[in-house]
């Protein structure tokens, strides 16, 4: 068909690729037409006979499934319709499994909370009755012993549970007490709910011991397995685990598995395995890697029902040493442990456990005497008193609560190490015969029963899977990885945390003091307008007497010295000079006056020719010492092209004395409005803004034209020095009135005077040179 098939195609019937002939294409009509198509074909094929008839059959085979291909997708094509049609439920019944997932987590989340608050407080209960606890029971006299006319001297206390009292020879009576006792007409269903707490810590993940101890024919045997009429301990014990791990289903998961062996004649024996046509295996106590006692081997049958559990028992029963003795008719010959191994797993946080529950029906202690005294059963009684005996003593020990406890003295002390005493949970049945006849080992037996009820046992601890306990080893070393690392990580944030804080200190003082210095440098622009209005004022008052220069300069020089801000926080200065503008009508001509001295800047310059600077300076100094001498504020000298032109005069002064310079101004009115801003303003801020701000700006921010003192002193001292009159060559003539006055007055100051007050912006040789100046003057 499959050869045919494209040969179809390739005769004409292309369409039945585009159209198809799949299941998957959903259109009817699409089907329909393809089946057309189909047929058609086959007509197309066979008009010249031949081989046609194969091909039509097959044609009219696809045919027919194609109908049923067509049917079959109006079926689904139905369902899709009404699955469409439901849809509408979809939102709300999305919504109502949303709220029954919510109302399920926290369900889950109580139940898990409470599960472990049960768990606790029911494991506290144990442990506050005690790890180790005893319970004795007594059976009823038998047909024999009654036959022989023995009484009974045990006494029970109707009114305590827990005591008995034994009748001795001498009417005395020997007081017991145990965590229960169990009268002869007690039933099996009796003890179980006495015992089956205990049970179920098995399933909490303790491991739990429980074993018979007494004297033969006292019925340990009858607790511990029972009849099929009155099962015992064994069964009832897994047939209760069953029951709670199906409780527990929906958070715990639980696996139980069984295995039974038997101590004969200190060999380990399984129970589970069929020994007949084969010797049995040698079977041994080891210590595994983690520290616990295991059988290697040995078999563990998992049981899931109380039937398998029931079927497993019998077989194990069935092939245990038995034998006849003088007290018993079905004497056990050995010790009979059967053990049952718990692994739980918690569904919801994934926590597992495994642990073991031993039930054991010892081997009956007895006097050898007194019930064989030669062959077999001379031999299994030595080995049952000897493993009794380190039974005791292991007892013993952990009642003495020596460091060194013998569990390997024998092979049922030995395989029990993990379930007796320390961390698990052991019950005993001290299992005692009414008889008078066996007063003497009821007796011992009681004497025993009640050193191990007084061995005080530590807490129980939970029995963890190996597995999980090394995952949670694995865990807990990478924890302390993190949490070393962490350490050091928070170690290093604080360290830096220190080293911010230290900082932020620091720049906080830094801030006050800076708040500081701006607060003491408002308080000196305040002073120093004050002192410019002052001078302003004695300006105006002394333009009236300008004729009379000499007279006012006392007054004058008295007056404080223009502002001195403190070194930190003070402007860069103008250049100082004690240049004095042109007057018209005093001195030779500027032109002449500072010619010389310009040509002498060249010269320095260039040559280092210094002569023509002295004859300069000859000629400024005397045109200083003349009457009209006074500092004053000059500009800065112009552009190198407007210097070049030769009509700009330019001043050269020797000695840098005094006080800022002023730079130059297209207005020379500038000094009407000058007034001193509190804070000088950033340059930007004078670029396009206020014209009368950027004027003091220029006052009071440094400029790259600015010359401090310093700055003479290292560059070329004349290079930057002023000129008469601004660029164009005209010449500058003050109008404002302070100028003016000072032009025509010596106003000069003295920075001795206030070297002691207040810092000096004035470098001390400027001053010192301005006060010789001043002096010579005066
Ligand atoms: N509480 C009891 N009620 C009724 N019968 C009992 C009770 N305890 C023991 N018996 C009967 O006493 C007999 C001896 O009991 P059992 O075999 O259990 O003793 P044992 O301690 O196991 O002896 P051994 O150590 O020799 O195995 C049995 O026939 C048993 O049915």
């Amino acid at each position: 068909m499959e050869d045919q098939h494209p040969q179809i195609c390739y005769d004409g019937v292309s369409p039945c690729e585009s159209k198809g002939y799949s299941a998957d294409n959903h259109d009817p009509d699409a089907v329909e037409e393809s089946e057309d198509t189909v047929t058609s074909g086959s007509q197309e094929v066979s008009p010249e006979g031949g081989p046609t008839l194969p091909i039509l059959q097959k044609i009219v085979d696809l045919s027919s499934k194609i109908k049923v291909l067509k049917e079959e997708h109006a079926l689904v094509s139905n369902q899709v319709k009404e699955i469409k049609n439901c849809s509408f439920v979809e939102p709300e019944m999305s919504k109502a499994l949303q709220l029954l997932n919510t109302e399920l987590g926290t369900l889950k989340k109580q139940y898990l909370e409470e599960s472990s608050e049960r768990k606790r407080l029911y494991n506290e209960n144990i442990e506050l009755k005690g790890n180790i606890r005893v319970f004795c029971r007594c059976r009823p006299l038998n047909q024999a012993e009654v036959g022989n006319g023995c009484a009974s001297v045990v006494e029970f206390d109707a009114s305590h549970d827990n005591e008995l009292q034994i009748l001795s020879t001498d009417s005395s009576k020997k007081h017991f007490k145990f965590d229960h006792v169990f009268k002869p007409e007690d039933s099996q269903e009796t003890v179980f709910a006495q015992t089956k707490p205990i049970v179920t810590s098995v399933l909490d993940g303790y491991n739990v011991c429980i074993f018979a101890y007494g004297q033969t024919g006292t019925g340990k045997t009858f607790t511990m397995e029972g009849t099929p009429e009155n099962r015992g301990v064994n069964y009832r014990t897994l047939e209760e685990l069953f029951c709670s791990s199906e409780s527990r289903s929906r958070l715990m998961k639980f696996e139980l598995s069984v295995s039974m062996l038997e101590v004969y004649n200190e060999k380990i024996r399984d129970l589970l395995v069929d020994n007949s046509n084969h010797p049995p295996k040698k079977l041994e106590v080891k210590q595994s890697a983690e520290g616990t006692q295991e059988v290697p081997g040995l078999v563990e049958a998992q049981v899931f029902n109380t039937d398998e559990v029931w079927d497993l028992l019998k077989r194990g029963y069935s092939v245990r040493s038995v034998g006849s003795t003088a007290a018993n008719e079905q004497s056990s010959r050995s010790h009979c442990l059967l053990r049952v191994t718990v692994k739980g797993e918690n569904l919801i946080n994934g926590q597992k456990t495994r642990s073991h529950l031993w039930l054991v029906d010892l081997a009956g202690s007895e006097r050898v005497g007194k019930v064989e005294t030669e062959g077999e059963r001379l031999k299994e009684s030595q080995f049952i008193n000897k493993s009794l005996s380190a039974l005791g003593d292991v007892i013993a020990a952990l009642a003495s609560k020596t460091s060194h406890i013998p569990y390997r003295n024998s092979k049922l002390t030995h395989m029990l190490q993990n379930s007796l005493g320390g961390d698990c949970k052991t019950l005993m049945f001290v299992q005692i015969s009414p008889s008078s006849a066996d007063q003497g080992e009821t007796l011992c037996s009681l004497n025993f029963a009640s050193r191990v009820r007084g061995i005080e046992s530590g807490p129980a601890r939970k029995q963890t899977d190996v597995s999980e306990l090394l995952k949670l080893k694995q865990m807990t070393e990478k924890l302390k990885q993190e949490e070393k690392e962490t350490k050091k990580l928070q170690d290093n944030v604080q360290s830096l945390q220190l080293r911010l804080t230290a900082r932020e200190h620091i720049c906080k003082g830094l801030q006050d003091k800076v708040r500081d210095l701006e607060f003491q440098l408002a308080e000196e622009r305040k002073t120093r307008i004050k002192q410019e209005t002052r001078a302003l004022a004695t300006a105006s008052s002394t333009t009236t007497t300008s004729r009379q220069p000499r007279e006012a300069l006392p007054t004058i020089t008295e007056k404080k010295p223009p502002l001195a801000p403190t070194r930190s926080m003070r402007m860069p200065l103008r250049r100082i000079t004690n240049f004095m503008p042109q007057q018209p009508s005093q001195g030779p001509p500027p032109a002449k006056r500072f010619s010389d001295a310009s040509h002498a800047t060249s010269k320095e310059n260039n040559n280092g020719n210094n002569n023509s600077l002295r004859r300069s300076s000859s000629v400024d100094i005397n045109a200083l010492m003349k009457p009209r001498r006074s500092s004053v504020a000059f500009r800065p000298a112009p552009p190198p092209l407007a210097i070049a032109t030769g009509n700009n005069k330019t001043l050269q002064p020797r000695r840098r004395v005094s006080i800022a310079t002023l730079r130059p101004e297209p207005s020379s009115s500038y000094m009407m409005n000058m007034s001193t801003p509190s804070r000088p303003p950033s340059i930007s801020s004078f670029r396009g803004g206020n014209p009368r701000k950027a004027r003091y700006s220029n006052l009071f921010t440094p400029d790259r034209n600015l010359v401090t003192p310093n700055a003479m002193k290292s560059s070329s001292r004349f290079n930057k020095s002023p000129v008469v009159g601004g660029g164009g060559g005209s010449v500058w003539k003050p109008t404002h009135p302070t100028v003016v006055a000072l032009q025509k007055k010596a106003v000069v100051w003295s920075p001795l005077k206030f070297r002691n007050r207040r810092p000096s912006f004035i470098p001390r040789r400027a001053s010192s040179a301005a006060t010789d100046l001043v002096r010579r003057e005066q």
